[in-house]
């Protein structure tokens, strides 16, 4: 009904309901040099992923680097594209939780997903919401471990978006939930599910996290800290299972220090010391992506294998497993208490 006190040409804001954005990290659109290069020429001129002062890092980043890696990161995923639908695993994993959640929330809140770098863009996930007259939205960053370089970039985004609208709607942001009951108790379930399929018992067990600049940690960033708290968790929940269990990092970027230990070299030494049988799981990741996909299960495996192991296996991300979803519900209904 139009409201008499409102001029005829005012647009129609359609309002009251609750909208939820996940949002991952990003991926290319295809496996190919042109589309890796244009994604990582956005991932890697983020401030908040490269800190360094734009007249020097532009020309490092559009020269030699937009120059070589998309070269080579395009083989890496194309070993595991997703030839079906024609897209990357993370892509296809991050619509299916967005579907599985969507599913548990029911009338509760509209859901809906987005990526930081690339498509489906967080600039269009907005417009969806405010279509569906969404006045106050929960924006959900698929971290467990806070980072400026991963979580902060994402409400920065959220922000720049926000900056455009006459009538913002109420915005809550989701914590980190590094140390949440729900979430240790999936990261453990997984493991156990691990080791109950294998025909071996693994003498160590990895939890790989993607790694940041050290520099990052010495000036606060919180995200190694947390990933050693997750592990710590773990371990307490696995008790004796958890034997052997530790934190290490992967994924370096370029030739800086980054947190360590980092996994290639653990693994090695691993192998060094005479350890024939280890398990990888990487809890930094809520989906399976190119960093666990091809640089775990593929890249880490073989050189476990090459340096002396024998056994090797992998513990998927949550994904959109049963287990996953109803991680991303419990964490969205806290999150929306006092709004639904
Ligand atoms: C889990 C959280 C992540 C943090 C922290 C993170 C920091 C970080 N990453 C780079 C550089 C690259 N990361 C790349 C891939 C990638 N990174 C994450 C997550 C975190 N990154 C994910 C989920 C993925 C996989 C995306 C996919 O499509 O599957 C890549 C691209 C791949 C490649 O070329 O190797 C780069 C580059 C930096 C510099 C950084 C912190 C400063
Ligand atoms: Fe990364
Ligand atoms: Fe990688």
């Amino acid at each position: 009904m139009t409201d008499p006190l409102r001029p005829a040409d005012h647009p129609a804001n359609p309002q009251g309901k609750v909208g939820v954005l996940l949002v991952h990290l990003g991926t290319p659109d295809a496996p190919t040099y042109g589309a890796v290069r244009r994604y990582l020429a956005e991932f890697l001129s983020d401030p908040r992923v490269v800190e360094m002062p734009k007249p020097l890092w532009l020309p490092v980043l559009y020269g030699p680097i937009l120059t070589f890696r998309p070269a080579r990161s395009a083989r890496a995923y194309a070993k595991v594209w997703n030839r079906e639908a024609d897209e990357s695993p993370l892509r296809t994993i991050s619509r299916a939780q967005a579907e599985g959640l969507a599913a548990a929330m029911g009338d509760d809140a509209h859901v809906v997903w987005a990526a930081r770098y690339g498509n489906p863009s967080m600039e269009g996930a907005f417009e969806e919401l405010k279509a569906k007259g969404c006045d106050r939205i929960l924006i959900f960053a698929l971290y467990p471990q806070y980072s400026a370089t991963t979580v902060a970039s994402v409400h920065d985004e959220a922000f720049r978006i926000l900056k455009k609208m006459r009538w913002q709607p109420a915005i809550r942001t989701m914590p980190a939930f590094h140390d949440h009951a729900h979430y240790i108790g999936g990261l453990k379930a997984s493991v156990e599910t691990a080791l109950a399929g294998l025909d071996w018992q693994p003498e160590a067990i990895l939890a790989s996290y993607h790694s940041i600049p050290k520099a990052y940690w010495d000036k606060g960033d919180p995200y190694p800290c947390q990933c050693f708290k997750t592990t710590r968790l773990l371990k307490e929940a696995l008790g004796a299972k958890g034997e052997g269990l530790i934190s290490t990092f992967q994924s370096r970027v370029g030739p800086t220090e980054w947190v360590g230990p980092y996994t290639d070299r653990k693994v090695e030494e691993l192998a060094a010391r005479g350890v024939k049988r280890i398990l990888v799981l990487a809890p930094a990741f809520l989906a399976d992506c190119l960093e666990t996909l091809e640089e775990i299960n593929m890249e880490l495996r073989h050189t476990f294998l090459s340096a002396g192991g024998e056994k090797f296996d992998y513990v998927p991300c949550l994904n959109a497993d049963p287990a996953g979803i109803s991680l991303l519900e419990t964490l969205t209904r806290e999150e929306l208490a006092g709004w639904i």
